[in-house]
């Protein structure tokens, strides 16, 4: 490992004073790996059953597990593209479990990309309430929107934009708010040495002013009793227990309710900051709803899709944008003052006279939900064949067919003259 910062060491030796000796034999050991079952798709019993990989239980996360990257390869799976798991840094699993999600919370998550947080709040909200997933950065926020799809989930806003501009639009709105905050990532250093060739103090102090100013907007967006959860992944008290306690007495409402660390030295994972703060009051909520149209006749071709190829019908909340069919989450603020990604589900594409669904709408939908299935075991080639972006022989011809892994949707398929033509998009195709 690259040679650690002097200024870093110090600060550590100053803050850990006896457990500093153990913290830098850390360094020595291997970096810990993660992965959180979406229950959304699937339960955590069938994923161990399925016996692919050698999983151990992380203890602050119900739904995680460690992994053993030196023997298993989950991120190349069907069921990694499924949505069926997300790999994520184990003490990062923290920070969720703080929420105390409820299904029907109304939740923000500030710094989203590429989903870490997001995807667990979405497993946990068990497809009621709302996630409105905010990631400024244009770039990262891609492999947010494709992590979303992945999981499954209706009730999902995603926006591009500052914590200023989400705060004039959501004053006073939500359950729940998580800042993961922006940070200089000392918890990074075992795992990426370019996170210790970019560090620096002056880029401590430079997150530790964003991280005031979004925490503040953050507190401005919950409503009275509401939860907000602060984050990062560094060690550094600047950007920690610094930006809480000044918050906390510049807010004489606001109460404390816990300040975590997750040390490497101490438990099995890169390390972790977690504080949880309650808002005592009132605030005026700003937020207005999208009114519903009724657009029966424009979704026509739509409903006959579903009538052919799907068991169920979705409800009657539709939002139409040049082709694109959307369904409205169940709660659907006005974010017309917002740059916005998605818009709840993507359900398809209105052509002329067709309708076209969407690869989030296989990743949605439910295998029962569904007439037509092929439906594969994961340990089949033909899986791996199809997500390469080859047809596959099925000797039917029922037209929209959804094909599966292990009962979970992964992408549609065309069927005529008994071959399924491949339509799992071209940007997400494995090459393995
Ligand atoms: C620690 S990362 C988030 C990781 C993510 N929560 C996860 O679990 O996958 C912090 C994110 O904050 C974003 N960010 C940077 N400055 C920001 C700001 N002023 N407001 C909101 N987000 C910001 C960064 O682009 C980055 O994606």
């Amino acid at each position: 490992m690259k040679e650690l910062p002097q200024r870093f060491l110090d600060d550590m030796k100053e803050l850990l004073m006896d457990e500093y000796d153990d913290f830098i034999k850390s360094y020595d050991e291997p970096k810990t790996t993660g992965l959180r079952v979406n229950t959304l798709k699937i339960n955590k019993e069938k994923l161990l059953n399925l016996n692919l990989y050698s999983l151990k239980p992380i203890p602050w996360a119900d739904e995680g597990f460690y992994y053993n990257e030196e023997i298993d390869r989950p991120g190349k799976s069907p069921l990694h593209e499924a949505g069926a798991y997300y790999l994520q840094e184990p003490s990062a699993m923290s920070v969720v479990p703080h929420l105390d999600i409820k299904e029907g919370d109304k939740i923000l998550d500030m710094c989203a990309a590429p989903g870490g947080k997001s995807t667990y709040i979405l497993s946990k909200l068990n497809d009621t309430g709302l996630l409105v997933s905010n990631e400024i950065n244009p770039t990262r926020i891609r492999a947010l929107g494709e992590n979303l799809e992945r999981f499954g989930a209706k009730n999902c806003i995603i926006t591009n934009t500052d914590s200023n501009n989400l705060r004039k639009v959501f004053t006073g709105y939500f359950d729940k708010v998580v800042i993961d905050a922006p940070c200089s990532g000392q918890g990074m250093f075992r795992k990426d040495e370019v996170a210790i060739t970019d560090w620096s103090y002056a880029k401590v102090l430079e997150c530790q002013s964003i991280q005031k100013d979004i925490i503040r907007d953050g507190y401005d967006m919950l409503k009275n009793g509401g939860i907000l959860v602060y984050s990062t992944c560094t060690f550094a008290k600047e950007e920690n227990e610094d930006v809480i306690i000044e918050f906390i007495s510049e807010h004489e409402d606001a109460k404390l309710i816990e300040m975590q660390r997750i040390w490497p030295h101490k438990a099995s994972g890169e390390g972790h900051f977690v504080a949880k703060i309650q808002k005592l009051e009132n605030e005026d909520c700003n937020v207005k709803y999208i009114k519903i149209k009724n657009n029966d006749k424009e979704v026509k071709d739509y409903r006959e899709f579903e009538k052919k190829f799907l068991n169920i019908s979705i409800e009657s909340r539709f939002d139409i944008r040049g082709e694109n069919l959307y369904l409205l989450p169940e709660e659907h603020p006005d974010t017309k003052k917002l740059k916005v990604l998605r818009y709840g589900l993507h359900l398809g594409m209105l052509k002329k006279n067709r309708f076209e669904p969407s690869h989030a709408l296989a990743h949605y939908l439910k295998m029962e939900d569904v007439k037509n299935v092929e439906n594969f075991s994961v340990q089949d080639d033909k899986i791996l064949d199809y997500l390469r972006g080859n047809t596959i022989e099925t000797g039917k011809s029922r037209g929209w067919v959804l094909v599966c892994v292990e009962g979970i949707g992964l992408g549609w398929g065309k069927e005529s003259n008994g071959i399924l033509k491949n339509h799992y998009p071209k940007g997400l195709r494995i090459n393995y």
